[in-house]
This record gives structure tokens, sequence and C-alpha cells, in this order.
């Protein structure tokens, strides 16, 4: 057991690394992929087939627990690790992208951003300060610094005032944290795509000091190329010792791409989104399970997946159950593409461990077919 949180670097291969960031609540292997637990469930998965998948971590979003039941109602019943039944580390973000994407009625300042929630048009302010205190009654392992998420795209000038006052909440994050044993607080880097403007983002997080340091800005439509272009040089100027963590990130191949770039972490909701919109990730490309030509079709999704969805079910029964909107169907798919990025996860795990992730990368890409399968 391990009273702060410590990561240790096991072996790179180019760019890639795999390493674990020892907690008080356990290891995370890395490079890792964090479910997203939104409302405090990982959406059609009980906690234990989350962990069965072989996440180690999951994320909770504090936009959506500040409003519903609140922070405090979650502190007053044993924080949400007890609260969700998840025992292994949560990753909370800060809030702010959300209160972007979700919320009606903004203001934002200095201060920080005042807005209507989107479920019941109350009032909420959030703020460095709160969002800090939220996340802290959440009693989460890993929180975020509130932040602004520049929109893309950004005139350079707008990006770097964006950029600046992140900073700025960066430096009220971490005197709001103060000195938390055996919780990280990360930093997230700014700049859009702008070479320089990512470079000071860098600096000025790496003054303040943090425990982790996450590339933000991204998949915020920007597109794979542009993405990569920014992953080539900006997880090079986050302090190397430190787990490096792209926000929002991805499908399969943007993941392979990211970990090649030096990323150790990243989250999505495309694994489970789709897993109820009946899009499937296999290692051979993705299946829409409610193409017709799915209907008669005895085989699994993936002769070689393991997970209850392959084992035991075949296409033309997630087909039908799809197609007859049952539950089940949310639950397998859900739970067969947890698996599968896990899986690719431990994949590039071993690759970089054994030296042979460029291998791994040619033989990903050869095997998956370009469009539905
Ligand atoms: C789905 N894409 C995506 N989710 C994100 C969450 C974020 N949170 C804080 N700050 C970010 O810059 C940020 C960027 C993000 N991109
Ligand atoms: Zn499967």
């Amino acid at each position: 057991m391990t009273a702060r949180i410590e990561f240790r670097l096991n072996a790179t291969d180019g760019k890639a690394r795999t390493g674990v960031i020892a907690t008080p609540r356990g290891d995370i292997r890395t490079p890792a992929f964090m479910p997203v637990g939104t409302a405090a469930t990982v959406k059609a998965m009980l906690p234990e087939s989350v962990a069965a998948t072989g996440a180690d971590i999951l994320l909770g979003n504090t936009y959506h627990l500040m409003l519903r039941p609140t922070a405090e109602r979650i502190d007053a019943l044993g924080g949400l690790h007890k609260f969700m039944n998840w025992q292994k580390p949560i990753l909370t973000d800060s809030g702010g992208f959300q209160v972007m994407s979700l919320s009606g009625l903004r203001k934002m300042n200095e201060e920080g951003v005042t807005f209507k929630s989107h479920i019941d048009g109350s009032r909420h302010t959030l703020t460095p300060e709160r969002s800090m205190e939220i996340q802290r009654l959440l009693g989460s392992d890993i929180v975020m610094c509130f932040d602004e998420c520049t929109p893309f795209p950004a005139e350079e000038k707008v990006a770097l005032e964006s950029m600046r006052m992140s900073m700025r909440w960066a430096q009220r994050s971490r005197d709001a944290f103060g000195d938390r044993p055996g919780h990280a607080l990360f930093g997230i880097q700014q700049g859009s795509i702008f070479r320089d403007q990512r470079a000071e983002s860098a600096e000025k997080l790496s003054d303040i000091g943090f425990d982790g340091y996450a590339v933000g800005g991204l998949a915020v439509g920007e597109g794979q190329e542009m993405m990569f272009d920014v992953l080539d040089y900006a997880p090079d100027m986050l302090p190397q010792d430190k787990p490096r963590y792209l926000m929002g990130v991805g499908k399969p191949d943007d993941i392979v791409g990211a970990v090649a770039r030096g990323i150790d972490m990243m989250d999505c909701v495309l694994p489970s989104r789709s897993g109820r919109t009946g899009q499937v990730f296999t290692r051979h490309g993705v299946v829409n399970i409610k193409n017709a030509r799915h209907q008669d079709d005895p085989r699994p999704l993936d002769e070689a997946c393991t997970c209850p969805a392959c084992r035991s079910y075949s296409r033309a029964y997630l087909h039908h159950v799809f197609r007859a909107q049952e539950m089940i169907s949310g639950m397998l798919l859900t739970w067969h593409n947890l698996h599968y990025y896990q899986e690719l996860m431990q994949g590039m795990r071993d690759a970089i461990t054994a030296g042979t992730f460029e291998a791994f990368q040619a033989a990903f890409h050869a095997q998956r077919a370009e469009g539905d399968i």
C-alpha cells in the first residue's frame, strides 16, 4: 500500500512508454484506458463487470455529479467509491469541459463559470476553488485542474488568452487543492494547435508542479491528422517522469497513435456509447450489428475474443436483441467494446515491454479492414 501516488516507468520503445501509477486504492497499468462512469455508473455495466474487462481506473464527471445527486450528498454517503461500489482508483474531471458542452445560459469570467443545469435549470457556479472542493467531496484519487478547453478552431490570440486564463486557474486549483497525500492533482496543457503556446503552457504547469499532466484542447473536432501533428511535440514538453493523460480519446487507431507519441492515459465515451448504438469494435474493424447481413450469422462477433458476448452469443442473436431494443444488447456490446479496448491496452503494454511496439502497430493496422465488416 503506498501513501502517496507515484509513477514508475518500466520500459520505453521509441516514444511509447509502459509503467505503473501506484495509488492507495490500487495500481494503474499504463498505457491505461479509463472507461467513463458519468453519473456514478459505467452505463449498462456492473462495477464488477467493468473490473472484469481489465480496467484499473474509471472516470467520473464532476458536472453531472454536482448537479445530481450533488457532491455533498455523495460525501455524506461515504464518497463516490462506496456510493458506486467501485473500490479501485477514480479520476474525476473538473467540470469545465462539460459545462461548456452541456449546460445552458453560461457566463464565464476570470472568476469562473455560472450556468444553468441541463437537468432542472437551476443556477450553479464553478470556479477552480469550487471544483477542487467538489472533487474532494467525491473522494476521487486523481483530481483535474479547472480549465477552459479552448474551442477549435480558435484565432491564435484567442487561444493565447484562453490558455493563459487556464494557467491562472491551474495556479488557483493547485492552491485550493492543498497537500493531500494519496491524492493526485493533474494540470492540463492548453495552447490549441500553436506550438509556442503549448510550450508556454507546459512551462507554466511545470513551474506550478503537478502529479501528472494532461494534454487538453484536443479531440474537439480538429481531426486525427491535426491531433497527431500536435501530439508529435506536445507530450514531450511535459515532465517525462510524470503520467501524461490525453483527454477524450478516442477511436482504437487514435489510441494506438497517441501511445506511440508518448501518452500514458486516455478516456473516452466511445466504447460504452457505441455499445448502446450497435457499433462494435473488433481487431478486424467495426461491426454495425444492426446491419441486416448479421441476421442469420451464427458466428460470434470475434472468434478470438473471450468476452461474454463472444463466448456465448451469435451475431444473429446480437442483431436480434439490438433490433428489439432489448437491454441485454447494450450490456453485451458495451462489455465487448470495453473488453476489446482493455485487450488493446494490454497488447500495447506487452509490446512496449518486449520492444516490439512498431511490429504491434503494423499488425494492428494490417488486420483492420476499412469501413464496416
Ligand atoms: C471528447 N473530447 C474531449 N474531451 C475533453 C475533456 C477536456 N477536459 C478538460 N480540458 C480539456 O481540454 C478537455 C478536452 C477534451 N476533449
Ligand atoms: Zn467480445
